[in-house]
């Protein structure tokens, strides 16, 4: 048998690219949010994968943010580069057939000393298959890779290859962590990233990302927990909007949130959810730290 080998792995790439969508495919869990829009992931993700000859620690990133330019952008992106200089191997993931301004935007992040892949997702995608090889040779010119795999994270295509590639990568000698661990997030932190799923599945385009959630009771009794959790928008107008008529819409974010909760922690979970005002929390640094935001 081999011997086991592990180290810490980050997930970059422009927004939409699939990372989450990998990442919960390697891990086999529904820990880091996925949406169809972009930008969701706003939280440093540690997913752990343990297999008979390798412990894979996955740290996910946040997109590399262009759209607004505040402090909660700024935020991120150094987020990104702290991230990159501080694990083992890096997954830049790109979209079969698609390498744009974005993208390589990301790539001019990547460390020169560290060894980095490049994932090609959504090859189920991929229309004109001949196409593909000429495509990976011209990305794979522009910034010297240890390997170039294209998966499909959606299918779960060639995403044992990846981890083999990767594995060559980690350098640690047995486990960094216990076998059953799944995240070194806590429970409260997982509550807020379902609850924030919710928002950017049921609301409009922009509202989202002008949102967060603050967990502000989490209490364990046996088999129950009970999650107190506050949305926070930045004006009164958004707030009648995320309780919706009659408050429909806040029912459905708080009842679908607790089902996905119930299944994670597998066990029954009482939830609370409610709305509230902080005008301009977008633009307060001091207020995003507060909120664990780095
Ligand atoms: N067809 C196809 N779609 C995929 C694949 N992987 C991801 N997607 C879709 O692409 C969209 C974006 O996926 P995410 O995993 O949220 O992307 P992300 O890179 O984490 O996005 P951010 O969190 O915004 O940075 C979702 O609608 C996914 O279902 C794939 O292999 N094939």
């Amino acid at each position: 048998m081999k011997k086991i080998r592990s180290g810490y792995i980050a997930i970059v790439g422009r927004p939409n690219v699939g990372k989450s969508t990998l990442l919960n495919r390697l891990i086999g869990e529904k820990i880091s949010i996925v949406s169809r829009k972009a930008q969701t992931t706003r939280h440093r993700i540690t997913g752990i994968l343990t297999k008979d000859d390798a412990q894979f620690v996955f740290v996910d990133t946040p997109g590399f943010q262009t759209k607004f330019s505040n402090a909660l952008n700024r935020a991120m992106n150094r987020g990104v580069t702290t991230t990159l200089n501080d694990v083992d191997v890096v997954l830049f993931v790109i979209e079969a057939g698609r390498f744009d301004a974005k993208d390589r935007a990301v790539m001019k992040l990547l460390p020169p000393d560290r060894p980095a892949i490049l994932v090609v997702n959504k090859t189920d995608q991929l229309k004109d298959r001949s196409a593909l090889l000429p495509f990976l040779a011209s990305v794979a010119a522009e910034h010297d890779f240890t390997a170039v795999v294209p998966v499909s994270a959606a299918k779960g295509k060639q995403t044992d290859e990846l981890l083999g590639e990767a594995r060559k990568h980690l350098p640690n000698e047995g486990l960094m962590f216990p076998e059953d661990e799944l995240t070194d997030k806590s429970e409260r932190f997982l509550a807020s990233e379902y609850i924030r799923e919710k928002l950017f599945r049921l609301l409009g385009d922009e509202l989202p990302y002008a949102t967060t959630v603050e967990i502000e009771k989490f209490e364990v009794e046996g088999d129950l927990r009970r999650i107190f959790a506050a949305i926070v928008v930045d004006r009164e107008g958004h707030k009648a909007i995320v309780i919706g008529k009659g408050g429909e819409l806040l029912k459905r974010i708080a009842s679908e949130a607790r089902q996905d909760m119930e299944r994670l922690f597998d066990g029954k979970v009482y939830l609370e959810v409610w709305v509230k005002v902080k005008s301009g929390w977008t633009d307060d640094e001091r207020l995003l730290k507060s909120l664990g935001y780095e």
